[in-house]
């Protein structure tokens, strides 16, 4: 579970500390720092978003409590509602990224309705071209600006099966 955690916020451009006294063997090949050892109040100072991912309810407990102490977010994976912080299902083409959370714990929908958005997403040519064709109408007269506007959104509309 921690591996899955430190690998979404490695994606997503954070600086991953892991501490646990035994750690899966695919962390070696991860660019996080380790501690190989049991969590110690003071362990969270200065993280922005903590993840409580032991075995043990009672660890866990102690880990939210002190990461909403400092006021920093934090994760519960065995309950999301014990924390602030949850994770949703991505779905991410061409730099374009929408995040699905069921708002409770049915992850399956959420990966679900993630796959459905994938196939909708634009591909980088036709965003390329939409985005040549907006920076091209910002800068015509006010009139033409918005009839070249409103063919770009019908336009994207219809790409994204909207009517
Ligand atoms: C609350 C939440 C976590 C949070 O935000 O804190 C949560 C909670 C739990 N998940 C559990 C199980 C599974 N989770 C997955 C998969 C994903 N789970 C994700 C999110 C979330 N899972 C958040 C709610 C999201 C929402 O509903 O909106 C995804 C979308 C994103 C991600 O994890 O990065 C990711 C897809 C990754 C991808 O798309 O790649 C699968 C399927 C699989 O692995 O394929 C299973 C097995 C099937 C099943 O059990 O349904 C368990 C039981 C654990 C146990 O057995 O103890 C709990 C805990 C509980 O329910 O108590
Ligand atoms: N949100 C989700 O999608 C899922 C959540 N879970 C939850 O995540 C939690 C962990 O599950 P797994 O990764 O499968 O368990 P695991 O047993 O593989 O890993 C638990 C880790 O906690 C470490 N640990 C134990 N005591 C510790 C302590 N005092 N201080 C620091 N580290 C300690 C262990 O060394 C181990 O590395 C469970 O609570 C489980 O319910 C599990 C699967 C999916």
């Amino acid at each position: 579970m921690a591996l899955r955690r430190a690998r979404t916020l490695l994606d997503a451009g954070a600086q991953v500390q892991v501490i646990a006294p035994q750690q899966h063997p695919d962390f070696a090949a991860l660019p996080v720092t380790a501690l190989s050892r049991h969590y110690r109040r003071g362990d969270l100072s200065g993280a922005a978003l903590v993840i409580a991912a032991t075995g043990s309810a009672d660890v866990n407990a102690a880990v939210v409590r002190d990461a909403q102490a400092q006021g920093s977010l934090v994760n519960d994976a065995a309950d999301a509602t014990r924390g602030n912080w949850r994770f949703p299902a991505q779905a991410e083409r061409a730099g374009v990224q929408v995040a699905v959370t069921s708002g409770r714990e049915l992850p399956l929908l959420a990966q679900a309705l993630a796959e459905r958005i994938t196939a909708l997403l634009p591909d980088e040519e036709s965003l390329d071209g939409w985005t040549a064709r907006r920076e091209l109408a910002i800068t015509q007269p006010d009139t033409q600006r918005a009839a070249s506007l409103d063919a770009l959104r019908a336009d994207i509309r219809r790409a994204v099966g909207l009517a």
